[in-house]
């Protein structure tokens, strides 16, 4: 936390700064969270490109936010275990292995909400 010309702790504004650091971070490093950004600004660019409803944004919108969501916790998860536990350990693995597969479990719900919501709308143009 930064301090005031008081040496007082100050939060306001910081936090922001701090966020945008990780956001950043786990971009320029984390491969899986570009391809799901990239994702991200293609459904958010079909969605404008078939004016979808208001219901239809919002459960695009969810879906982004929940893949980004559970992609950088998974990357929270990967580096803590390798800070606390650098060595192989099965307990080390397994708590990876679960914080992947909550990334599997977003990006599979995200794929069925894209498939619901423009599947029948490209269909329409077919
Ligand atoms: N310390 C460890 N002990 C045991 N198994 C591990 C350990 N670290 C990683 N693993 C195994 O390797 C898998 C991949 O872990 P790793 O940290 O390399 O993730 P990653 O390949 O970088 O994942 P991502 O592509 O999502 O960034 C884990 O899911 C786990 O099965």
């Amino acid at each position: 936390m930064a301090s005031d010309s008081n040496g007082k702790k100050t939060k306001s504004g910081i936090g922001f700064r701090y966020a945008w650091n990780g956001l950043r971070w786990t971009f320029l490093e984390e491969r899986n969270f570009r391809i799901h950004t990239i994702a991200a600004i293609i459904a958010l660019a079909t969605g404008v490109i078939f004016r979808i409803d208001p219901a239809e944004w919002a459960a695009v919108l969810l879906s982004i936010g929940f893949v980004i969501v559970t992609e950088m916790i998974n990357t929270v998860v990967e580096l803590m275990m390798d800070h606390l536990s650098p060595e192989q350990s099965k307990a080390a693995g397994l708590i990876k292995d679960i914080a992947a597969g909550a990334v599997l479990i977003a990006a599979i719900t995200a794929i069925c909400v894209g498939m619901v919501v423009f599947v029948p709308e490209i269909i329409s143009v077919l």
